[in-house]
């Protein structure tokens, strides 16, 4: 049975400052195109590939990747606050043979995750849905990082498990492409926002809109030409969707964290969600892109791209 992909950015600032009606429409009608195919491909397991951005994954244990045989969202920007409907069984599954593989995952039978892992959710199947899903964290702002290599192998790892339940399963891997928004870094973290980064759950509602409004002000000031942000490349996010398209999964081992920053921002590395959903539906041979969108959108602060795939038969 095939499997199938969508891969699409992420942002929190869709809906709150949003650019022009005519990408806006042009945005939309892509999401529409890509529910249906999701739609028509009718997944009876997704499995959804997301980072976090210290809502619901911290310092206090912070691992490079993470499958969920439970989660809850914690309903950050306007997403749904509550439990998912996680497959506990093949969650567990998956943590068992991506272990056997020698791949050290780790596991939480509670992941909290945010909009990373529930917006392209929403997007995809609504609010309050109910199809069987794994979430599954990929640290992409919580540096230091490890070798895309590994990201590719988790991907990998999952596929070929995927690929052997004979379902139809969906892959979705949820991450902007260039883009630099103002998230926190433990290298420049003062006393307060360090604690934050260890122990920030359940944030009080000011602290939550205090964060939120930094968000939108930059989101204001990128797109009114504020050149302080790093600027969107929409050259480099030609170049690694053209590698994805061209079924070249395993040319990003090469890429480094020092070229995706430099290249591509901060929060490039949650291409890595990417890597980890093309690798996974790899495995089973060759795949056909279906289609692919991309706008650079200044208001969102994001190059802000979408791919569709399915493996050929
Ligand atoms: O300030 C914070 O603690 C958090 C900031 C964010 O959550 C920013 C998120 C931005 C994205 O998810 C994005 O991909 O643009
Ligand atoms: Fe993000």
């Amino acid at each position: 049975m095939p499997l199938a992909l969508c891969t699409l950015s992420h942002s929190p600032l869709y809906g709150i400052n949003d650019p022009d009606p005519s990408v806006l429409n042009a945005v939309d009608a892509a999401f529409d195109r890509v529910r249906t195919f999701v739609e028509d491909f009718d997944p009876e397991l997704t499995i959804v590939f997301g980072p976090d951005h210290y809502n619901g994954v911290f310092y206090d244990m912070m691992p490079a990747f993470c499958i969920g045989s439970g989660a809850r969202a914690v309903g950050d920007w306007g997403t749904e606050p509550g439990p998912l409907p996680v497959d506990r069984t093949a969650a567990r599954r998956l943590v068992s043979a991506v272990l056997d593989d020698g791949i050290d995952v780790a596991q939480s039978e509670e992941l909290h995750v945010d909009h990373g892992i529930a917006q392209p959710l929403e997007f995809l199947f609504g609010k309050r849905y109910s199809n069987p899903l794994v979430p599954v964290f990929v640290n992409a702002v919580g540096l230091p990082l490890g070798p895309m290599q590994r990201i590719r192998l988790l991907g990998e790892s999952i596929g070929r498990e995927i690929e052997s339940w004979n379902k139809r399963v969906l892959i979705v891997g949820s991450g902007g492409l260039s883009h630099d928004p103002p998230v926190p870094r433990l290298d420049e973290a003062t006393p307060e926002v360090l604690a934050r980064l260890i122990d920030g759950r359940n944030p009080s509602p000011e602290l939550r809109a205090e964060r939120q409004r930094r968000v939108i002000e930059a989101g204001k000031a990128h797109a009114a030409g504020d050149t302080s942000f790093q600027q969107i490349n929409p050259d480099f996010d030609a170049r690694i969707m053209n590698t994805f398209a061209d079924s070249a999964v395993s040319e990003t081992d090469s890429w480094t964290t020092d070229w995706m920053e430099k290249n591509g921002g901060h929060s490039a590395h949650e291409i890595r969600s990417w890597v980890a959903a093309f690798a996974a539906l790899s495995t089973g041979g060759s795949y056909t892109v279906t289609n692919r969108w991309y706008w650079p959108v200044q208001e969102w602060m994001t190059g802000f791209g979408m791919m569709t795939a399915i493996q050929e038969a």
